[in-house]
């Protein structure tokens, strides 16, 4: 991070930069439906003596933010990461802002997932549209979960799965007021229909925005654990969010946070400030940013490698996103072959891009000289 450094030759755990470029390949790949307003993930993907690792920073974010996510890459492509602890990683189904009638051809996507997290807040839509798609999720995930069930097969039968089975997160992107929240999550988990949430991420945008909701929520009597998403990714300091007491679980990504290593050790420091504030540390959730197979493999490897206290359940990874990419560049995926959601767990492990898919969905060419360039000036920041 030392812009001196780079300007006198550089890091020398670095690679050289010709070398980095030397194996850059840029793709852009379609999704099934607008997720985070695009319709198009655009990734670069490196290729280096430890394997392959990506480079796919937001196109609007700026040089500093987007230089940790070439360290990311860089490390999974020269350096490679902690052995995993386990084999498999469970998976929470992700649901975009779609209409409630569109969550069953979501869910789909998500064999055996019993966790979901639903995108809330959405611009332009009302929560009316939040409470039918979160109503919505509870049913299909409740209904797959019985139908799973040998025991419970004569409830589905009778038809009475309960909704409130399911466990159903939130993200609200930082998307609400106090008072937008406090009353979207009463109507989430009050309403008909509805039933706990395991988690709201990120409601409100600041830090004293969910200080004030926490105490709202007690205050009201509604007892939504709140998870810190971009009050940690985008904060200088990722800690201060549990130092203020504002997060209950912290959602961590590798590509922002620079990294496997850095992430493993956020996470360690997570748990010893929630240690120090009153006993219990603080859980976290592995999450992607919409990466392709590559990306994925970091944070799978991260989930893989965290380490939990004796008894301590991982809550589910939001790392099942290649589900809503319409193509990828490793063959099989959702639908059959390398690396697909199987009884809602995705395996750990490297995987291999296949040379036809990249060609196949490789960038245009002034894409992927505006994605060089870009990698250039990110790594000079190094
Ligand atoms: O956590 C998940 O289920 C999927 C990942 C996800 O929601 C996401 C993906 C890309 C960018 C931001 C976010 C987010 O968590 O806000
Ligand atoms: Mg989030």
């Amino acid at each position: 991070m030392d812009v001196q450094d780079a300007a006198s030759g550089g890091d020398p755990a670095l690679p050289a930069l010709e070398e980095v470029l030397a194996g850059a390949v840029v793709v852009a790949l379609p999704l099934r439906v607008r997720f985070r307003g695009i319709e198009v993930r655009e990734a670069l993907l490196l290729r280096g003596p430890a394997g392959w690792g990506e480079f796919a920073p937001f196109l609007e974010y700026d040089d500093a933010t987007a230089a940790a996510w070439l360290a990311a890459g860089l490390e999974a492509a020269w350096t490679g990461w902690p052995a995993p602890l386990r084999p498999r990683v469970t998976v929470n189904a992700t649901v975009p802002a779609v209409p409630a009638a569109r969550v069953p051809e979501v869910l789909a996507r998500f064999p055996g997932c019993t966790t979901a997290k639903v995108k809330v807040a959405e611009r332009g839509q009302s929560l009316d549209d939040d409470v039918a798609r979160v109503a919505a999720v509870r049913r299909e995930v409740a209904r797959s979960e019985v139908a799973r069930s040998e025991v419970a097969r004569s409830e589905v039968a009778r038809g009475v799965p309960d909704p409130g089975a399911a466990r159903v997160r939130v993200d609200a992107n930082g998307g609400w007021s106090v008072e937008e929240a406090a009353a979207a999550l009463a109507a989430l988990t009050a309403g008909p229909g509805q039933g706990p949430l395991e988690y709201a991420e990120q409601p409100c945008a600041t830090v004293p925005e969910l200080v004030a909701l926490r105490e709202l929520l007690a205050r009201g009597g509604v007892d939504v654990r709140i998870a810190a998403d971009e009050s940690i990714r985008r904060a200088s300091d990722p800690l201060a969010v549990v130092r203020a007491g504002a997060a209950d679980v912290a959602v961590l990504k590798v590509p922002p946070m620079g990294g496997v290593r850095a992430v493993l050790a956020l996470a360690e420091q997570l748990r010893a400030e929630g240690q120090r504030r009153g006993g219990a540390a603080v859980p976290v959730v592995l999450s992607s940013a919409l990466d392709t197979a590559v990306g994925l493999s970091a944070g799978l490897a991260a989930a893989a490698a965290l380490p939990l206290a004796d008894g301590e359940e991982q809550l589910a990874s939001g790392l099942g996103t290649g589900s809503l990419l319409a193509a990828d560049i490793v063959l099989g995926g959702v639908t059959g072959g390398v690396r697909e959601i199987n009884h809602g767990s995705l395996p750990v492990g490297a995987v291999e891009p296949d040379p036809d898919l990249l060609e196949r969905h490789a960038a245009a060419p002034e894409r992927r000289a505006w994605w060089l360039e870009r990698l250039r000036r990110c790594y000079a920041l190094l």
